[in-house]
């Protein structure tokens, strides 16, 4: 079976990330087109991937079999109306746009369009992405394999039955690299005010998350008895987590991610 062509419309941070990581994993660059309306962003992708680009998303709607919408969320109608209806036979939509629902992205495609509703996040960049998925009732079961390969070339993913948890996905891993960047910001910043050298600070506060994480996914037991294990009684742990949960650590996650959802699904509404 030849390789499937796909092409990134818009090829800002999520669409590099994805490029970057796919190449990584023996997708070859001929198989890989992207458009975006910046000249120079297309220059550099082209430098950066040798990969070829446009400025004319029309070009990628007539050769690609899969194309996967990269745009921001507020430009997508506009992106999609103006592609053409006529475009290639069998063709798959990807949409990784936060807040854009299926019906939206039908109503300015075509009824019928075969859509795959995607969560991705920037660690794809690194083979380490997350993605949430869902499949309108129009895509074929050879199309859900194709949406799956791409997105498992660049990390894991997971199928959705429902298209309203793709908010949660949202809140859970297409934002969570920010959360998990600006503890770390935090805990660099608490390094350096203990007397340690920031860039001494910064290297060790990176390689724990990066130990803690990898430790935590290869692990037997649940996270919080990882975090028991740290915690000597009456030690040094102890302390540090008494201070994050009476300070709220637990309801100020659960209400950053419920307001990162409901921004989510306010977007759907706005921009539908
Ligand atoms: N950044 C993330 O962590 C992340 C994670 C998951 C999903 N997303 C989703 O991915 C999408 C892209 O986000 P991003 O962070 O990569 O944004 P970005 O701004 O970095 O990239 C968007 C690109 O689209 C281009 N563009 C604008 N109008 C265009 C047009 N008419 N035709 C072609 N290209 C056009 C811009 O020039 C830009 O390069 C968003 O819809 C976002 O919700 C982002
Ligand atoms: N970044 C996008 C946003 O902040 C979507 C998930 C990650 O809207």
């Amino acid at each position: 079976m030849t390789a499937p062509v796909i092409g990134f419309i818009g090829a800002g941070n999520m669409a590099t990330s994805l490029i970057g990581g796919m190449l990584q994993k023996n997708v070859k660059p001929a198989n890989l087109i992207a458009s975006d309306s910046k000249p120079e962003q297309c220059a550099a992708l082209e430098r950066q991937f040798q990969i070829r680009t446009s400025t004319d998303n029309a070009v990628l709607a007539a050769e690609c079999d899969v194309l996967l919408l990269a745009v921001k969320p507020q430009v997508m109608q506009d992106v999609c109306r103006a592609l053409p209806r006529e475009r290639k036979p069998g063709q798959l939509i990807i949409s990784i746009a936060a807040g854009i629902s299926c019906v939206s992205l039908e109503n300015w495609l075509g009824a019928g369009t075969a859509i795959v509703r995607c969560m991705p996040n920037t660690p794809s960049l690194r083979g380490q992405g997350v993605s949430g998925l869902y499949a309108t009732p129009a895509v074929s079961e050879a199309q859900r394999e194709q949406a799956e390969s791409i997105l498992n070339a660049v990390g894991i993913s997971v199928w959705l039955d429902e298209e309203k948890l793709i908010d949660a996905v949202t809140a859970v891993s297409g934002s969570g690299p920010a959360y998990f960047f600006y503890l770390i910001e935090a805990m660099i910043d608490a390094g350096e005010k203990l007397g340690l050298p920031r860039d001494t600070a910064e290297r060790l506060a990176l390689f724990t998350g990066l130990g803690a994480a990898d430790m935590a996914v290869h692990s037997d037991v649940d996270v919080a008895e990882l975090r028991r294990r740290v915690c000597s009684p009456n030690g040094t742990t102890e302390r540090a987590i008494e201070t994050f949960r009476s300070q709220g650590l637990p309801k100020m996650v659960d209400d950053a991610m419920q307001a990162c959802a409901d921004r989510a699904a306010e977007m759907s509404r706005e921009l539908a």
